[in-house]
Order: structure tokens, then C-alpha cells, then sequence
């Protein structure tokens, strides 16, 4: 393979995170629905820390450095929330 055979094939999975992110940011609609139908709070730290533990203990199998793992996890997590606060009306992002 040649640097840009590699390079192509990290674009490519580039191209899949981005749109792995955004349907994972979609998903904060349905959420908030289910929200405000049983008055729940936006964030939920007992479920933040279910989806960190989880991502922290597959990076683990595979073998991945888990600090990393854990604040790339916080990251998503954060644009799910802040998603939610727009949708509600109380976002500061257009
Ligand atoms: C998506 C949710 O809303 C928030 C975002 C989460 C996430 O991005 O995984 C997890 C918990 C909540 O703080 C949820 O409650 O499941």
C-alpha cells in the first residue's frame, strides 16, 4: 500500500466517524421527548457513566488507551446535551 492508498482509507473512516456522530446527535430529539413526557432532566449522570464505563471497557478489549477513550466519550456526550439544550430553546448555538 502506498502513503496515499493509507491516507485514503483514513479519510474514509474520517467520513464514518463524522457521520456516526451526527446520527448519534440526531438522536437527542427522541430523547428529549420521552424528557419532557416524564419531566426528566437533561442530563443523567447515572447514564453518563453507563455509556462511559461501556466505552471505556471495549476500549480496554481492543486494547486502546482509555483515558483518550473516556474523554472522546465525554466529548459526544456533551454534544448530545448541548443539542438538547437547543432544542429546548435554551441553547447559545444557531
Ligand atoms: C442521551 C441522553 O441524554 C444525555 C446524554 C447522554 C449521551 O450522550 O449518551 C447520556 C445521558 C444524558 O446525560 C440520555 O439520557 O440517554
Amino acid at each position: 500500500m502506498t502513503i496515499e492508498n493509507v491516507r485514503q482509507e483514513i479519510e474514509n473512516i474520517d467520513r464514518e466517524l463524522v457521520e456516526l456522530i451526527a446520527k448519534r446527535v440526531e438522536f437527542a430529539d427522541d430523547i428529549l421527548k420521552y424528557k419532557h413526557q416524564a419531566n426528566l432532566p437533561i442530563n443523567d449522570d447515572t447514564q453518563n457513566n453507563v455509556v462511559i464505563d461501556r466505552a471505556v471497557s471495549i476500549a480496554t478489549e481492543r486494547g486502546l488507551d482509555s483515558t483518550v477513550v473516556k474523554q472522546i466519550f465525554n466529548l459526544l456526550i456533551q454534544m448530545n446535551i448541548e443539542r438538547q439544550h437547543e432544542l429546548s430553546g435554551e441553547g447559545n448555538l444557531p
